[in-house]
């Protein structure tokens, strides 16, 4: 291993109390090169890091899902990068290989790490990660597209007499889902809701969605309630939720009888104050509402599905995009010293489809 090679780590420095303090969570700092001691251990330099709305659980001192990230604790996320060093015979030097692995330029690692995947080994050139990037290994063909795939085919299960709605539509798992549902199962109609016209643009010029609300403009529930009903004359039979908030009141108050609400994220909650009660994402009507009109809300993580049927979504999604009936955007940054400044960007709504930190 050559010694001019610098090594360096993000660590969780504070706890973000609100969404104004989240690019200050983490700490950047040097540390050492890794070293092979082991047999079967490699050693990798990221090349692509994903940054999720998920990670905010991990910061908080009571995470919704997954492990309480403590302070000093050296950040995870999925990301994606390339062998340079290897004792490990079936991970020689030059493979791609994705996984959960700690934000770090250049890791030690050894194949067990949580959702490790060979992306392309090194004699096999022709892979689709060449023609699209290897950034979508953790985009349209990792884990937010997992999401949309079975979000939409297993848990909404549309059907083509659906009319849906998406929140959170121009990001990585809404742009994908809405396109499954419109091109994949016929729904009769798609409309997403996004914040400015470039992203609801993008989603019905570029992506095919029927229509688009942008929920800056239309930016009160009551006006998102009548822009709905516009738009939708036979009604709303599904909503497939990313976000929570105002948009969320207004379906519930509109969408038909027997309908059913998909809660995939809540991203416009995950910054607000633990000690604010008062902004804690508890609607108490919420319930009460589902009673005579028999709305099914059905809540569902990704990593319940992926372990089961992996093996249709990386014969499905590859497929879709070689025939061009699927489009993905990604909004790559650059630096990994940007990761903190990434990770914000979700909640500023800067990206359009998925962002990835290009090391
Ligand atoms: N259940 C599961 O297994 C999984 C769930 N998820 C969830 O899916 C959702 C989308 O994730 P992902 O596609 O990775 O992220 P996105 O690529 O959609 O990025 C986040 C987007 O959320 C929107 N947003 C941010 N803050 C707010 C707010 N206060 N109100 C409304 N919209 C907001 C922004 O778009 P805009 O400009 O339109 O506001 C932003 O671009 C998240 O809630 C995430 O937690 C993701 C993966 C797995
Ligand atoms: C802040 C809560 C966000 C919930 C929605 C979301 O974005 C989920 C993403 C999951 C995420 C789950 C996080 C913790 C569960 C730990 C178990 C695990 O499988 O890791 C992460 O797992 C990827 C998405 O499945």
């Amino acid at each position: 291993m050559s010694t001019q090679l610098k090594n360096e780590e993000f660590v969780l420095f504070t706890r973000p109390s609100g969404q104004s303090d989240i690019k200050s969570a983490w700490k950047l700092q040097s540390c050492l090169m890794p070293i092979i001691t082991k047999d079967n251990e490699f050693i990798l330099e990221t090349l692509f890091v994903s940054v999720d709305p998920y990670l905010s659980s991990g910061l908080k001192k009571s995470a919704l899902g997954g492990a309480i990230n403590s302070i000093g604790s050296i950040q995870i996320s999925g990301l994606v990068a390339r062998v340079i060093e290897s004792r490990n015979p079936n991970i020689p030097v030059d493979t791609i290989v994705t996984g959960r692995m700690e934000w770090k330029r250049f890791i030690l690692a050894n194949g067990t790490e949580p959702r490790f995947r060979i992306v392309q080994k090194p004699t096999d050139k022709n892979t689709i990660y060449n023609k699209i990037g290897f950034s979508t290994a953790v985009g349209v063909l990792g884990m937010p597209s997992q999401t949309s795939y079975y979000g939409i085919l297993s848990v909404a299960n549309t059907q083509p007499s659906d009319v849906l709605v998406i929140s959170g539509a121009a990001g990585a798992v809404g742009t994908i889902a809405g396109q499954i549902a419109k091109k994949i199962r016929g729904a009769k109609m798609v409309i997403g809701i996004a914040g400015g016209k470039k992203k609801c643009d993008c989603i019905v010029n570029e992506l095919g969605f029927d229509a688009a609300i942008d929920y800056k403009e239309y930016n009160t529930k009551d006006k998102m309630v009548n822009r709905l009903k516009e738009l939708t004359p036979s009604g709303i039979t599904q909503y497939f939720d990313n976000t929570g908030g105002f948009v969320t009141d207004a379906i519930f108050d509109i969408i038909e009888r027997h309908s059913k609400i998909i809660i995939c994220g809540q991203i416009s909650t995950y910054n607000n104050s633990e000690e604010d009660l008062s902004k804690s994402n508890i609607y108490p009507n919420y319930l009460a509402k589902t009673i005579y009109r028999g709305l099914s809300i059905l809540g569902f993580v990704c990593s319940d599905f992926i372990h089961r049927n992996e093996e249709e979504f990386f014969k499905d999604m590859p497929n879709w995009l070689e025939q061009g009936i699927i489009k993905f955007h990604e909004t790559i940054i650059d630096g990994f010293e940007n990761l903190p400044r990434a990770y914000e960007m979700l909640f500023t709504g800067e990206n359009i489809g998925k962002i990835v930190v290009k090391v």
